[in-house]
């Protein structure tokens, strides 16, 4: 026998809780969409407006992580699409992209199935996008997710971006029709900084999606952890529970799914018949981390130096890092980086940076009187501060280059 055997022996599941863990990937597309009615409706509402000859030029779709935008937007549209040939969608991520140009490009991807290469520059990539269209039924839904990505370009200027995506001249001429549904994963709807002449070829129309409440997360996770686990190894006082608290902490579907799978593995590990109440404490935690984690490691350069600057200071008696921090404190923190000075940002930039992460609810701000020194800021994460450390670590692995 080769040492494999016994590897592959040793690792393959015996008394498994599960019946099939696939049904628990946050991947797969859910059969039915549930507990979204009236998210539903209304977006169902905006599409029917083609038969009255008009789509909003924007619809702003927002809410926290895991709370069924994207899928929501995705199957409503594309049901719509299916039954309407007048009507085309594509979906974009603005996941990776972290200037204007490459989120043009993105577009140019999903209509051409080509990138442009960068010497075409902006113009380029728009005048292939409107020939593209130019193919395409009378409407277009173009869905951009994790819009809020664009904010992250350092020479932030996506005025020029949405301008000729609403009023682009290509797009006039052709007489194009194109609805952009934006998605952010933000609690408020995203400020994208735009003036007011891109403003005012913008609509107000706004479909949030509200973190998940018991009941619904219970309506949205029912079905899968019927088929993920084997008969009677998921309890339904542990599911409940389990539910219960994914709820009161995260209202998130995605973590939801994945504190399931892990509860579930840490039962296999420990040989046990049925996951336990105890399953589930143990991985609120890993699931909390690891969510957190990966969301750092996808944070630009500068949000993480000024994450790492927070969390540079330590107590001398116990070693641990001391929190919270002033804006002082963390300006010195971040000077003593080495980083080439062309990529130092000042004052201002990292109090916009600390406005940005306070929004992603990655920090805790508040006023404190201190004396003489009068009212000062301070400043903490909202999470173990060692795990920014592991972040950058993940980060420096895991980065490349935008690909333009
Ligand atoms: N209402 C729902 N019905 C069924 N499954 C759902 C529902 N909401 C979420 N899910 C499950 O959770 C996963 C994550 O949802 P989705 O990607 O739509 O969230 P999101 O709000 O777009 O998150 P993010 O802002 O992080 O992109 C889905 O792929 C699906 O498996």
């Amino acid at each position: 026998m080769s040492k494999y055997d016994d590897l592959f022996d040793d690792t393959a599941p015996t008394e498994s809780v599960f019946a099939d863990k696939g049904a628990l990937d946050p991947l797969a597309d859910p059969a039915e969409i549930v507990a979204r009615e009236a998210q539903e409706r209304e977006l169902a509402t905006i599409l029917n407006g083609v038969h009255e000859g008009y789509l909003p030029p924007t619809v702003s779709i927002y809410g926290p992580p895991g709370t069924g935008k994207t899928l929501t937007a995705r199957r409503v549209t594309q049901e719509f699409a299916a039954r309407h040939d007048q009507v085309a969608v594509e979906y974009v991520n603005l996941k990776e992209c972290r200037t204007i140009f490459s989120a043009a490009n993105e577009i140019c991807v999903a209509l051409t199935g080509e990138k442009k290469k960068a010497y075409v520059g902006l113009d380029g990539v728009f005048e292939a996008i409107w020939e593209a269209l130019e193919a395409y039924p009378a409407w277009t839904v173009v869905i951009l997710d994790e819009i809020d990505q664009l904010q992250h370009d350092t020479n932030y200027d996506p005025n020029d971006f949405f301008y000729r995506l609403l009023r682009g001249e290509g797009k006039l001429k052709r007489e194009i029709n194109l609805s952009l549904w934006l998605l952010s994963n933000q609690l408020m709807e995203v400020d994208l900084r735009l003036d007011s002449r891109v403003e005012s070829a913008m609509s107000d129309e706004a479909v949030f999606f509200p973190p998940y409440e018991k009941t619904a997360l219970q309506a949205v996770l029912e079905p899968r952890l019927k088929q993920a686990f084997r008969e009677g190894a998921l309890p339904e006082a542990v599911r409940t529970y389990g539910i219960a608290n994914a709820a009161m902490r995260w209202g998130d579907a995605r973590k939801a799914l994945t504190l399931f799978r892990q509860a579930g593995e840490t039962a296999n590990e420990q040989a046990l018949e049925t996951v336990t109440g105890e399953c589930i404490d143990v991985n609120l935690e890993h699931v909390e981390k690891a969510m957190i984690v990966e969301q750092l490691s996808r944070l630009p350069l500068q949000h993480i130096l000024v994450l790492r600057a927070i969390t540079s200071w330590i107590e001398d008696a116990t070693g641990e890092i001391s929190q919270p921090v002033t804006t002082a404190q963390i300006k010195q923190g971040y000077d003593q980086f080495e980083i080439p000075s062309a990529a130092r940002i000042g004052d201002r930039a990292i109090r916009d940076v600390l406005t940005d992460l306070e929004t992603m609810g990655l920090i805790e701000t508040w006023i404190e009187s201190k004396g003489r020194e009068g009212r000062v800021k301070q400043i903490q994460t909202t999470f173990d501060p060692t795990w920014v450390a592991e972040a950058n670590a993940a980060r420096n692995v895991h980065n490349t280059p935008d690909a333009e």
